[in-house]
């Protein structure tokens, strides 16, 4: 297995272009199964689960008539298989994105339960329920999602609570169902807003995305997408923080500022000096940041995607911050290996209490998930010493080219390859 090695220390500096989303692409991937014919879809990131999601349709029945650079073009007029094996959902949360799409267009799925990162039980009851509302029969046997639906009917379903890839799965499945659906208490995050509008562009009636109450109308069909992958807000972030970790001065470009307004009115809040275009945002930080208090909330709240990188930072700031994860019940396994690295970090239930120290020490330390690597990585460029930070395929998952990025921007680290 693959460690990254930091050499600790260094100011950032320069500027840092942003990829597409990986939780954008994700499902925009999986929603090519409700079309038929050649889709196509540029700014992909090269990332762990862009690969295994393509290799996830491949299996279904969708050809890749190429995949070069940053665009792919998928065709998915064939879907004759339903079946999503084990040994590609294991590693990854969004191949539950199949789910939806395959009972409404071929009304028969086989889906494992997905993997991803282990931050907490994550069930996918209410996509179950969800889908459910409009008709499918659902079923857990031998740890596969079995679901079956003649024809899906429009409905009126509530979430329980808010889920970003349950809100996608049983709206995906409703633009294919027929009559109205109303879906309440849905998710608001750029990604669900996104993959609404890129269905509307194939045809699907879908009103409302970017608010709490999604309607939408069922069709017969739908075009081939065509597409380009809006910028990864949360690797935006992680630049962001590194650039105020080391007290550097870093140009974060091609991002969406109006996705990042959480994270920078905290950085700002801790004294970092940010400024921003229409299209960029510069941090910049030249002394010791104040402590914040964040608490992680659904868009448009401090993404719990962005906790484990901003607790890596206060670890160095003066005083005493706190850290609230509400999102999910075990997000807090990077507080662990910051601590190994000289942290002062107080758990208590869902709440992170971090007491700044004067400098942390580089240590051999290990990835639990993906935001946690990434946090590993920001500690590790700011401490005294090496950091070795081992099973970084969680960073491959979700980061493209990491060491690249962070290395023109004057870091550092290098891989070692297992
Ligand atoms: C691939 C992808 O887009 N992943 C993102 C997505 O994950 P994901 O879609 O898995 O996260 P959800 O929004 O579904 O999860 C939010 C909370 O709801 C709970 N829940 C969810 C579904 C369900 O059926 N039952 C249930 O109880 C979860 O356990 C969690 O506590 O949104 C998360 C929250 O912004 C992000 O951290 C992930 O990066
Ligand atoms: C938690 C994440 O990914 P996943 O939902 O795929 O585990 C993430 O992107 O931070």
């Amino acid at each position: 297995m693959d460690k990254i090695c930091v050499e600790g220390g260094r100011r950032l500096h320069g500027t840092v272009r942003i990829s597409g989303a990986k939780n954008a692409v994700l499902p925009v991937l999986a929603a090519t199964l409700l079309t038929g014919g050649k889709n196509e879809i540029t700014n992909i990131p090269h990332v762990r689960d862009v690969v295994t999601l393509v290799k996830l349709l491949e299996e279904l029945g969708c050809k890749t008539d190429s995949f070069e650079g940053d665009r792919i073009v998928l065709d998915s007029t064939a879907i004759d298989n339903h079946k999503a094996p084990y040994e590609l959902v294991k590693t990854m949360r969004a191949s539950c994105l199949v789910l939806g799409p395959l009972l409404a267009r071929i009304g028969r799925a086989e889906v494992s339960l997905p993997g991803g990162c282990a931050i907490g039980a994550r069930p996918i009851d209410l996509h179950i329920k969800g889908l459910r509302a409009l008709g499918a029969t659902l079923s857990i046997e031998g740890g596969y999602i079995k679901g079956r639906a003649d024809k899906l009917k429009g409905t009126r379903f509530c979430f329980d609570s808010i889920t970003v890839t349950g809100t996608m799965n049983v709206m995906m499945a409703a633009t294919l169902a027929e009559g109205e659906t109303i879906l309440e208490n849905v998710a608001r995050e750029p990604e669900v807003t996104f993959l609404a509008d890129v269905l509307n562009r194939c045809g699907a009636k879908i009103e409302g995305g970017g608010s709490d109450t999604l309607v939408i109308q069922g069709v017969s069909s739908l075009k081939p997408v065509q597409c380009a992958i809006f910028p990864d807000r949360i690797e935006a972030a992680t630049y962001m923080i590194a650039a105020a970790i080391t007290g550097g001065d870093v140009n974060v470009t091609h991002c969406l500022p109006q996705h990042l307004e959480p994270v920078v009115l905290k950085l700002k809040e801790a004294g970092a000096e940010v400024t921003q275009d229409d299209r960029s945002v510069r941090v910049r930080a030249s002394s010791r940041l104040r402590p914040v208090n964040i608490i992680t909330q659904p868009y448009p709240g401090f993404a719990t995607d962005i906790q484990a990188q901003f607790m890596a930072l206060m670890t160095l700031a003066e005083g005493q911050s706190v850290i609230t994860e509400t999102v999910f019940e075990n997000r807090f396994l990077h507080a662990a290996e910051l601590k190994r690295m000289g942290a002062n970090i107080l758990l208590d239930g869902h709440t992170a209490i971090v007491t700044g120290v004067d400098k942390l020490s580089g240590a051999p330390v290990m990835a639990t998930d993906l935001r946690a690597s990434a946090s590993l990585v920001l500690a590790g460029l700011a401490a005294a010493g090496e950091t070795l930070i081992s099973r970084v395929y969680h960073i491959d998952r979700g980061y493209e080219t990491m060491e690249e990025k962070m290395s023109q921007l004057g870091a550092a680290i290098r891989r070692i390859r297992a």
